[in-house]
């Protein structure tokens, strides 16, 4: 699904690289965590699954294309496969939630028809239902990443790639949206999740695969955040900004996880004892973490940058305390099946036994889940309007609100736009390419169908 076979990734005027000779296979229907401390290359690897950036040296497969073969101009149809979330939403501010999720849909062509029938399917399965016609800002954050979830699975990609998607989220919100992610893995999407949240890795023991300085350290399966990510972390700190939850939020975990809010805030506070529970021993200084973290749910008012310093601080006294590192390279991951994995160096030796099965949604919610997907339409031509919008996010613009659709009141005036997004283009906003301006080789680019 996903392969790197010798990947070096080091950008211009970078002495050291980004990412330095990795061989990683990642399989279909794998949820896998991408972990390490900050600059250690999580969101070049991402980026490179992408093709928002070239590696140096090596080769990039996936959904079996090699990607040095897609042209610039295929680039749009290869992502089509492929959906993407990260952590500060980038939702579209002048346009409601429905207008916001039927965007990537109207840039690829699909039919009215098509879309009336998708967004609010997408909508519900993501526990949105009946909220199309909110504007963004009016929104809580954990509702606003609900969106853009909707946004990057509403045309059934394979491959969903989540960059910190809970980073600018309290626990009881993020606990929400990674019962969001696991059901939509449940669903047979591969996902890919770069990350901070030991707590979270922690709790959801999948495959972990954590990055130091640009290199594959560890790769494991059924894995927790690890100490030495811990003990890194606290050396740089990260600064963000409160966040508090609210009984929106927890509304919004309620709504997946077919409970009440008190229920939700349960469900996230039962995240702590389930991972000290399930933490192995090496991770025990992240699950203190974790702990810490988690109990910002019932203050509701405690600073999240203090929080991560604090919990880095503790993981790294512990970490000292008990000498806990573990060794690296750890082993590696294993199918998902048990099956070898074959084709790269470091896959090639992963066939370490499951000793314990990761942890799946509740039954209840998995009993209840509402199909993933809606049947895609027999036709996928470019219709006059995606070609419209095409043309428009090509450039530094103000988007077009198109024909009004039934169920969504289009543009609220006066939504506020953030000064930075005033420079973004449509395609940056969309995560169809990455911030910063056309990129060497990528000049002939477009967004949307080319043919
Ligand atoms: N466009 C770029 N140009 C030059 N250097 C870059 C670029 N993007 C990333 N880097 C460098 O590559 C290294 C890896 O960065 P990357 O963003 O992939 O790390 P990360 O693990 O995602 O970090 P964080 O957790 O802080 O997001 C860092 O040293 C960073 O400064």
């Amino acid at each position: 699904m996903i392969r790197f076979d010798s990947v070096t990734k080091t950008y211009a005027g970078q002495s050291r690289p980004a990412l330095n000779d990795i061989g990683v296979e990642v399989l279909r229907g794998e949820f896998v965590f991408l972990v390490g401390a900050s600059g250690s290359g999580k969101s070049s690897f991402l980026r490179l699954i992408l093709k928002e950036e070239k590696p140096t040296k090596g080769r990039i497969h996936v959904l079996g294309q090699d990607l040095g073969t897609i042209s610039s101009r295929k680039v749009p149809y290869f992502r089509r496969d492929l959906g993407v979330v990260f952590q500060d939403f980038r939702l579209l501010p002048n346009k409601n939630v429905f207008e916001n999720v039927a965007f990537t849909l109207r840039v690829i062509g699909k039919s009215r028809g098509f879309i009336h029938s998708a967004v609010p399917a997408t909508l519900k399965l993501v526990g949105l239902d009946g909220k199309g016609k909110r504007m963004p800002h009016e929104l809580s954050g954990g509702e606003q990443q609900r969106v853009a979830i909707a946004r990057a699975i509403v045309n059934k990609p394979q491959i969903l790639l989540a960059d910190e998607p809970t980073g600018n989220l309290d626990p009881v919100t993020s606990a929400g949206i990674m019962t969001l992610l696991e059901r939509i893995n449940a669903g047979g999407t591969t996902v890919v999740m770069a990350t901070h949240e030991a707590g979270i890795v922690d709790q959801m023991q999948r495959r972990v695969i954590e990055l130091s300085a640009g290199e594959v350290v560890r790769d494991e399966r059924a894995a927790g955040y690890g100490a030495g990510v811990a003990e890194e972390q606290a050396e740089t700190p990260e600064i963000a900004e409160p966040a508090a939850a609210t009984d929106a939020d927890a509304d919004a975990v309620a709504a997946v996880l077919g409970g009440s809010s008190a229920q939700a805030a349960a469900a996230a506070s039962g995240t702590t004892a389930k991972a000290r529970a399930r933490a192995p021993g090496p991770t025990k200084a992240a699950t203190a973490a974790t702990t810490a973290k988690t109990s910002t749910a019932k203050t509701s008012t405690t600073a999240k940058s203090s929080t991560t310093v604090k919990s880095s601080t503790t993981a790294k006294s512990s970490t000292t305390a008990k000498a806990a590192k573990p060794a690296k390279p750890a082993k590696p991951a294993a199918a998902p099946d048990g099956a070898a994995t074959e084709g790269t160096p470091s896959t090639a030796a992963a066939r370490a036994p499951i000793t314990r099965a990761a942890p799946k949604v509740g039954r209840k919610v998995m009993d209840e889940k509402q199909p993933l997907y809606v049947e895609p339409e027999e036709r996928d031509e470019v219709t006059d309007a995606a070609a419209a919008i095409t043309a428009a996010a090509t450039g530094v613009v103000t988007v077009p609100d198109g024909e009004p659709e039934a169920g969504s009141d289009a543009t609220a005036p006066g939504a506020p736009e953030s000064a930075a997004s005033e420079h973004l283009t449509l395609a940056e906003r969309l995560g169809l390419r990455a911030p910063g301006g056309p990129r060497a080789g990528d000049d002939d680019q477009e967004v949307g169908p080319t043919r």
